[in-house]
């Protein structure tokens, strides 16, 4: 598997709404593997790439071109799994302008048939394999991490407790790592779709809390796992561990097409700091593949994406990317970036590499069966804080390894010459010490442990939406909606605020206002809605009749709630009390 190279894909979805009442041109032509990107102005200057997988989405299934989700998801997700098997570290990622289709590819619509994308069918797939194993002597075990990096920060998605930014850590054995993200244990495919429904959710709740888009921000959805082989013979149990890193990364546009100012503008240059990171490390191991002699440098510590995907992107991993592109002629200059390049800076393009693919397609990754690293890892970091205790021991500073205080030590004056050498070793063995113990604990822990905890923060997790507002039922994909005080005053419960033609949204009593959030779009939010009172209501989801989505919440109590033309977002006040019904 010595130095497989980087599968590249790329995949263009139907036009969306406005792009359909803007009479859109389609700019994307596909023959075999080859992507053809039609410039509207120019006709000569067309450019064709040529790629792993070329996706014709664009039109429906009924023409025969059209790919399926279920079409890659077996060109690219089986192959991954595949190699998840044989015991190596895959990625998949999905990168493209927002609104491309990144998050479709890669999550898909999770309740509506033949519309999953690549990580629950991967996760299906995962489980029915497992139960396909006939094998006594093999066992496997799944665990699950799903996180969200916003504006260079990350946040675990899956433990309410987890409210902060969590840390990433480097160590030296285990490399990049974000220090206490929880790893939840999973049994069957219920509960990691349960997993990624959460997630999803706490993105989109979180978002819409903090008035971004999920879409500014990159998820990654890690699943470890393990295949455990016990040998009778020799009594010996064996172990592959393998990490299956399943990103959506987040689309960016330029600050002209946005309008973006303060915030945003940070925002999207943190977000592009890690897309311009990200072409800078293929750009520079696409450089180094060529070169026989000295390696430049490769920038992954300048981003917290490139930083935690390092392995994935030009190390021990078999790694397969997707770009999203948008088919409509008024998205040209993005979509001929995002095909060529998958990053630029509010206008300047930083690079320009027209031969993006061709240079991701260099990458080689030399992924190696990854075979009983935890054993391994154990030793190797007992190791490592011995030799630090030897070295406090051989400054006379036995007795502080053993209280773990700095106090303590008989000698310790300070003003003494040496006191911040001494701190300093000392700090280190501390932290090291601390570091090493928490990995060691974790990788100690026992499967019934591990399923004890995740049950924990399951319910956790559960009491922190009731308190949100929202319950989730098992009853066809039915949310309940309660309004206790806290609530935030509007809650978005779909995944793509900006561009899809679907918004659920809680509205808490009180006037609420939304900020246009698609600044390229002149038409405002219709909204109807009936309150009788706050006790208690559920909403179910309808399509509306001609290609308009409608959102109706129909409550115990007739909250009502429907939504056309949302992806227009303008501005919306909602006045709720209890003493009279209204509508906006
Ligand atoms: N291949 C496809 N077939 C049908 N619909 C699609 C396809 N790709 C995307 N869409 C639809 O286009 C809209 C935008 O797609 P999606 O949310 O996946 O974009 P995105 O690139 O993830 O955007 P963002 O960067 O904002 O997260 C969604 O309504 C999605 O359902």
């Amino acid at each position: 598997m010595a130095g497989a190279s980087v599968k590249v894909a790329v995949r263009v979805r139907p036009f969306n709404s406005r792009e359909t009442e803007k009479e859109s041109k389609c700019i994307i032509q596909m023959s075999g593997n080859t992507t053809t990107i039609i410039n509207p102005k120019q006709a000569k200057d067309n450019k064709s790439f040529n790629f792993d997988y070329s996706y014709w989405s664009h039109t429906t299934p009924e023409d025969v071109n059209y790919a399926s989700q279920m079409r890659v998801y077996q060109d690219i997700g089986e192959e991954m799994l595949l190699h998840a098997f044989e015991g190596y570290n895959v990625c998949i990622f999905a990168y493209g302008q927002t609104g491309a289709g990144k998050s479709y590819t890669m999550m898909g619509k999770q309740d509506v048939k033949d519309q999953q994308g690549i990580i629950p069918l991967l996760c299906e797939d995962l489980f029915t394999k497992i139960s396909d194993n006939t094998d006594n002597s093999l066992s496997y075990s799944v665990e699950v991490s799903y996180m969200e990096i916003y504006c260079e920060r990350v946040r675990d998605l899956l433990n309410p407790k987890n409210k902060g930014n969590l840390r990433v850590r480097e160590h030296p054995l285990m490399g990049p790592y974000v220090e206490d993200l929880s790893k939840l244990a999973v049994t069957s495919y219920n509960d990691i779709q349960d997993l990624m429904d959460s997630g999803n959710k706490a993105r989109t709740v979180a978002a819409t809390n903090m008035n971004e888009t999920s879409s500014r921000s990159h998820a990654v959805f890690n699943i470890i796992f393990t295949q455990k082989r016990f040998d009778a013979e020799t009594d010996n149990t064996s172990e592959k561990v393998s990490k299956i890193s399943l990103v959506d990364l987040a689309g960016s546009e330029r600050a002209d097409s946005t309008g973006a100012k303060g915030t945003r503008l940070k925002e999207g240059a943190n977000i592009n700091k890690s897309l311009t990171t990200l072409g800078k490390v293929i750009s520079a191991l696409a450089e180094n593949k060529k070169k026989k002699k000295v390696e430049s440098f490769i920038p992954y510590r300048d981003s917290v994406l490139t930083w935690l995907l390092r392995e994935n992107l030009g190390g021990n991993s078999r790694t397969a990317m997707v770009a999203a592109l948008s088919p409509a002629d008024i998205n040209y200059d993005e979509t001929l970036i995002f095909s060529s390049f998958p990053c630029f800076s509010f206008g300047l393009f930083i690079f320009f590499i027209p031969r993006y693919a061709d240079r991701a397609k260099q990458i080689r990754c030399n992924a190696v069966i990854n075979e009983d690293p935890n054993n391994r890892l154990v030793r190797e970091l007992k190791e490592e804080v011995s030799r630090l205790k030897d070295l406090l021991y051989a400054q006379g500073l036995g007795d502080i390894i053993e209280s773990k205080s700095l106090w303590c030590h008989h000698d310790f004056r300070p003003f003494n010459s040496n006191i911040y050498l001494t701190i300093l070793l000392f700090a280190l063995f501390v932290s090291k010490c601390q570091e090493t113990e928490k990995i060691i604990a974790e990788l100690n822990e026992t499967w019934e442990e591990k399923l004890r905890r995740t049950e924990a923060i399951r319910m956790e997790r559960e009491a922190l939406l009731a308190e949100m507002g929202v319950a989730i039922r098992e009853d066809g994909g039915t949310v309940g909606v309660f309004s206790p005080k806290k609530t935030p005053h509007l809650v978005n419960l779909n995944e793509d605020p900006l561009m899809s033609e679907c918004l659920l949204y809680y509205i808490k009593e009180g006037i609420t206002r939304v900020g246009r959030l698609d600044a390229s779009s002149r038409q405002d939010i219709v909204l109807s809605g009936h309150f009788i009172n706050d006790e208690h209501c559920t909403f179910t989801r309808s399509s509306g009749p001609s290609g308009e989505s409608q959102y109706i919440i129909l409550g115990l109590n007739s909250l009502f709630l429907r939504v056309h033309n949302c992806c227009n977002i303008k501005s919306l006040s909602v006045l709720l009390s209890s003493s009279c019904p209204r509508s906006m």
